[in-house]
């Protein structure tokens, strides 16, 4: 049986687990990490605060992801960078899959990316990337903020996140056209050594991102928890914006520090956009293995 079926024979078992992270697991796999996901959120909404980043390949996502956890104190989960940093540890059962939907573009079985995503936060709550000042007081009794950059991308992915692991409070989208996220991602393939910044595999992920994961961005907008960032301009400008859309979003945000330290973080109130609507939509922090509570 091919491992993905197996991940998801599992990932679908209703046999008793041997515990929270570690699975009942077909023979043949006794032994090695295997994705199980629980059927309730492994972590409480009301303490655990998740921003979802997404936004089209090279629109400029990880960069303010990176502005920002310095100013807020988030914790910054790329699943890019984690499905990456799985793909290279040695004596992965998931490297090779993933090595090839990377190079496709396409998105890597759910049941993969959200166990990283679940691990990884386990790691930030138990030790946590602020421990001193005021941006502390955002991980303390087991409270902890989150960005997740690049996902979801698909929807079975988004409803599976928000049923096991957190339900997410919304969804900041940096937004910009294929023209300008082409422009970036060859610049950016002068460097990265990513296997998929060049113009094949961009050509895919472009035809990817429209295709299965703008539905995801439509479902959130639908219920009024996206806020839209043009990412054209020049990264300071956008990081403008965006502590803006932040601000209005968190009421513990640095703005408003010592004004109220005991204001309660709320998702109910509508996100308005801040810029209007693109025509043609198009990082790491932390390794994890994919077994890893
Ligand atoms: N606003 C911007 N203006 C110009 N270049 C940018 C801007 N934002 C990001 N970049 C550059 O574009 C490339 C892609 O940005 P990145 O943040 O890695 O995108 P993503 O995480 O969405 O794939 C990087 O080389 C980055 O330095
Ligand atoms: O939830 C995710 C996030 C990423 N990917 C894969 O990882 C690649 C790179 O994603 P990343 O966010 O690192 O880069 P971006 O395309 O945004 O520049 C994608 O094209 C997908 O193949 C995936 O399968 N699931």
């Amino acid at each position: 049986m091919p491992v993905i079926d197996k991940i998801k024979e599992v990932f679908h078992s209703k046999k008793p687990h041997r515990s929270d992270t570690a699975p009942t697991i077909p023979a043949e796999n006794e032994g090695e990490a295997t994705p199980y996901l629980p059927t309730e959120p492994v972590f409480d909404d009301s303490k655990v605060i998740v921003i979802f980043v997404l936004g089209g390949p090279g629109a400029g996502k990880g960069t303010q992801c990176e502005r920002l956890v310095k100013d807020y104190g988030f914790a910054h989960l790329s699943a890019g960078d984690l499905l990456r940093a799985e793909q290279d540890r040695p004596g992965s059962t998931y490297g090779d899959l993933i090595k090839d939907y990377i190079r496709e573009g396409k998105i890597v079985p759910m049941e993969v990316t959200v166990k990283l995503l679940e691990n990884a936060m386990r790691v930030s709550l138990s030790n946590p990337p602020v421990t001193s000042g005021p941006l502390a007081e955002h991980w303390k009794n087991g409270k902890g903020r989150f960005l997740i950059d690049g996902f979801p991308r698909k929807m079975d992915q988004a409803l599976k996140f928000d049923e096991a692991v957190c339900k997410s409070s919304f969804v900041l989208f940096i937004n910009t056209t294929e023209e300008v996220m082409l422009v970036r991602l060859l610049e950016r393939g002068k460097t990265s050594g990513r296997a998929d910044d060049n113009k094949e595999s961009i050509v895919k992920r472009f035809r990817t991102f429209v295709e299965t994961s703008m539905p995801v961005v439509d479902y959130y907008r639908a219920r009024e928890k996206v806020v839209e960032i043009d990412s054209s301009p020049p990264a300071d400008v956008v990081y403008d914006n965006v502590r803006v859309a932040i601000d209005e979003r968190l009421p513990d945000s640095p703005t408003y520090l010592g004004q109220s330290s005991s204001t309660t973080f709320t998702t109910s109130t509508p996100i308005v956009a801040t810029t209007p609507s693109q025509s043609a939509p198009a990082g790491l922090t932390h390794q994890v293995e994919l077994g890893q509570a």
